[in-house]
């Protein structure tokens, strides 16, 4: 579902530059659940905006639901990002002048689907997160766990085969990244989704089939989910 070749993002820093990713080649299989932990600087959030389309990489190719993307422009991976793929930042990004199901309605209000069918589709997706009572408040009415969860709602409304989890759990406490992960894991394989995660937190990798461990934007080394997790 995602294929790596050979991937590269050289960045110029001053007169010299720096490696963010150098020649990272992996393919992660529909339906798998795959992590990305390692220090500050080693190329995790890099990875993650390369496979989104927000930067573009300076070799190598990334071939999403088997199209090489090596040749797309801007609108290209506009429309992929409405169709194929859901992002979810540490910071939320939601927007503050909306209410829940507002946020969660956007991106099917921009690709311009019906407006009772986005009802239905919001109302739906909110129920799976659990805020489908609390669809009215506003982010700032709404504690971390909570903006975090109408967040996930809005990476998933449009179905998206791709989910993409820049450390999800970096602004909650340790109760609340549990839940959240434990969340996104739940829905994921409910609805067959690939997800791809990146965190500096072990115990949210936990929540991987498997992880890969990166080092000066590298790919090290693959760990397993610990067997007696595997089923759940
Ligand atoms: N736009 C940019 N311009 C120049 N250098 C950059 C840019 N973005 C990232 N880098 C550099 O590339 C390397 C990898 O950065 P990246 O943000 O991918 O790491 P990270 O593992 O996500 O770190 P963190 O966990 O702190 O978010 C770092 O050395 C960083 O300074």
């Amino acid at each position: 579902m995602v294929t790596l070749i050979h991937l590269s993002k050289i960045y110029p820093r001053g007169d010299a530059t720096v490696a963010a990713l150098q020649d990272v080649s992996l393919d992660v299989q529909r339906g798998e659940f795959c992590a990305f932990i390692g220090p500050s600087g080693c190329g995790k959030s890099t990875l993650l905006n390369l496979i989104a389309g927000l930067d573009r990489p300076t070799s190598g190719d990334i071939v999403l639901a088997g199209r090489s993307t090596k040749e797309w422009s801007s609108v290209e991976w506009t429309a992929i990002r409405r169709e194929t793929i859901g992002i979810v930042f540490q910071a939320f990004h939601l927007v503050h002048g909306l209410t829940a199901e507002e946020n969660v309605a956007l991106p099917l209000l921009l690709r311009g689907d019906d407006r009772r069918v986005i009802a239905a589709r919001v109302e739906e997706v909110l129920e799976m997160v659990g805020m489908r009572g609390r669809r009215r408040h506003r982010p700032g009415e709404l504690s971390g766990g909570e903006q975090q969860r109408v967040a996930i709602a809005r990476a998933l409304v449009h179905r998206p085969r791709v989910l993409l989890a820049d450390e999800p759990t970096g602004n909650l406490d340790s109760h609340q990244g549990a839940d959240i992960m434990a969340l996104i894991r739940a829905l994921a394989k409910a609805g067959d989704q690939t997800v791809l995660l990146v965190t500096h937190s072990a115990h949210a990798a936990g929540y991987a089939d498997y992880t890969w461990r990166m080092q000066d934007g590298r790919l090290v080394a693959r760990t397993e989910r610990a067997a007696e997790l595997v089923a759940s």
